[in-house]
């Protein structure tokens, strides 16, 4: 499970990515809802799907444990298309969902909520106050509020915070030059470092030492996959909330991390806060940062529209965790790929180095490099940061299909009746491998396809190049334009040779 990361109804409300659609009931939920509940049969057993190698862990060591991502996941799309169903512990039943139509359907309704293991992994780590930890109307006033952080204004300003993690990043390459060494943690430092100045304007070494060893360990203990743990999540998700909120205060290591993250997160966005109201009252310009300008808004503003202190200071953990390793492991995929495909790299150079010549020392145009766009939809599209999300039926619903699907009974279906609780992984991952949407080389690393006409068949869905990586709807990722951008600024800033690559 992937929990550090990591929806409104207004029409109006823009917010960065994909528009928002907290969908009214259709008249296509309309008439399923009096279909379904004439057929309260448990349809999902009768979906095809692999058989369970075990009752205690089902297919979930498949899933999460194969030796290299979608071993197994990608083999069973193949041999049961993009809704199919497979086993989790102690024989419950999960869908796997890749169908464009089932997945749009899923991110834009108000039929669905987190999963179990996902909603309490927010409360414990983000907090219940958190934007992911909020639903409904309170989740739409803080995604609105927060979205002054992510316009493209906003993100044009961060431009020079990303050129100068990229210069860092340069330098400690330089000082490896020759030596073989492991990318990750300095991607992950990178990552970090932005977040931090963009969001509060702060530095990494600002954030301090407790700060920096608690992050990274946070981030072992969430990227971390064992059997004990898939059983443990297992159990977890069967658990009230209270059992996880009392558990929390156990003395064992992980727990004592996510007490301390709480904690340190909470002290530093109060410390920020202060500082910048001191700031504000000697008439400095705080807005320069996300956090100044919430603060800056709230000074200016009273009304429910703004955040209160105690509502920005409630974002500060989902903030700096969301974004760090998912956008490292985005660059270090790329990386690979590039070093696995020293042709792709040099053509790489070519257009930075003729788009830096042409910019003549001047602001750099990012959309005019087809190729390096090309490219990071690539990797975004082969290599989701977030394979896998995770969501629950809050009550009885209808699924629509793009196609239609044989049940093992030989009925054939096009719309999936559910019932409340069922779990669905939202396969974000299979989904961008999916043949019938990308062409049957879905399965090859190549740019070029961004570059040779359509790309996709069918309507778009995500916010992003058709792409699922920030997810959709309402809860689309907020970062997902600042990301784009910033991984552009990386690749053109960082223009070093990347020789060979080992796992
Ligand atoms: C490549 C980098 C990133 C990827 C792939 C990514 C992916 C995602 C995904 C898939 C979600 C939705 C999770 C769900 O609803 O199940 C999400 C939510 C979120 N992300 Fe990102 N993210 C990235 C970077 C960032 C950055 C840099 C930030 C901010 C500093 C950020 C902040 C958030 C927040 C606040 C949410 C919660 C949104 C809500 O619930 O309304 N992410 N992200």
């Amino acid at each position: 499970m992937l929990f550090l990361l990591g929806r409104a109804d207004d029409p109006n409300a823009t917010y960065t990515g994909c528009p928002i659609v907290q969908s009214p009931p259709t008249s296509f939920e309309r008439s399923w809802t009096s279909h379904f509940t004439l057929r309260r049969r448990n349809t999902v057993r009768n979906i095809p799907g692999p058989a369970s190698p075990s009752w205690l862990f089902g297919n979930m060591l498949q899933l999460y444990l194969s030796p290299t991502y979608g071993d197994y996941e990608f083999d069973w799309q193949r041999i049961y298309g993009p809704f199919y169903r497979i086993k989790g512990c102690f024989g419950q039943d999960k869908l796997m969902i890749s169908d464009p139509v089932s997945l749009q359907y899923i991110l834009n309704s108000r039929h669905f909520k987190f999963g179990p293991s996902m909603e309490n992994a927010i409360h414990l780590l983000y907090g219940i106050d958190s934007i992911m930890g909020v639903n409904e109307e309170d989740h739409k006033r803080i995604r609105a509020a927060l979205s002054v952080g992510f316009t493209a204004a906003a993100v044009r300003d961060y431009i020079p915070v990303f050129e100068k993690a990229a210069q860092t990043l340069i330098e400690q390459l330089e000082e490896s030059s020759g030596k073989s060494i492991n990318i990750c943690p300095l991607l992950s430092l990178a990552t970090l470092s932005t977040i931090s100045e963009v969001v509060l304007g702060y530095s990494t070494e600002d954030l301090g030492e407790e700060f920096m060893k608690n992050n990274f360990q946070i981030l072992t203990i969430a990227s971390s996959q064992s059997a004990t743990q898939i059983v443990a999540d297992a159990i977890g998700a069967r658990l009230p909330g209270w059992v996880w909120r009392g558990a929390i205060h156990l003395p064992t290591a992980t727990c004592k991390a996510i007490r301390t993250a709480k904690r340190l997160a909470n002290e530093l966005g109060n410390q920020v806060l202060r500082e910048k109201r001191e700031a504000a009252e000697q008439g400095l310009d705080i807005n320069t940062d996300l956090y100044g300008r919430l603060l800056d808004l709230h000074r200016l503003d009273k009304t429910k529209n703004t955040l209160t202190e105690a509502e920005i200071v409630a974002q500060t953990a989902i903030t700096m965790i969301a974004g760090q390793d998912t956008t490292a492991n985005t660059l270090a995929f790329g990386l690979v790929e590039l070093a696995k495909t020293p042709e792709l790299q040099d053509n790489l150079r070519a257009e930075i180095h003729s788009t830096l010549r042409a910019s003549d020392g001047g602001s750099v145009s990012y959309d005019n490099m087809p190729l390096l766009n090309a490219f990071i939809k690539e990797s975004l599209r082969m290599f989701p940061a977030e394979a896998i999300g995770e969501r629950t039926a809050v009550e009885d619903v209808v699924i629509p299909l793009t196609g239609s699907l044989t049940m093992t009974t030989g009925e054939r279906i096009s719309h999936v009746p559910v019932r409340k609780g069922q779990n669905l992984n939202l396969a974000m991952a299979s989904y961008q491998r999916l043949e019938s949407r990308w062409g049957e080389d879905a399965q090859e690393f190549k740019p070029s396809r961004w570059l040779d006409g359509p790309t996709f068949e069918g309507e778009a869905v995500g916010p992003y190049a058709n792409l699922l990586n920030f997810l959709g709807g309402p809860r689309t990722c907020p970062g997902c334009d600042s990301i784009t951008i910033g991984l552009c600024v990386t690749f053109t800033d960082s223009d070093h040779h990347v020789d060979g690559v080992s796992r």
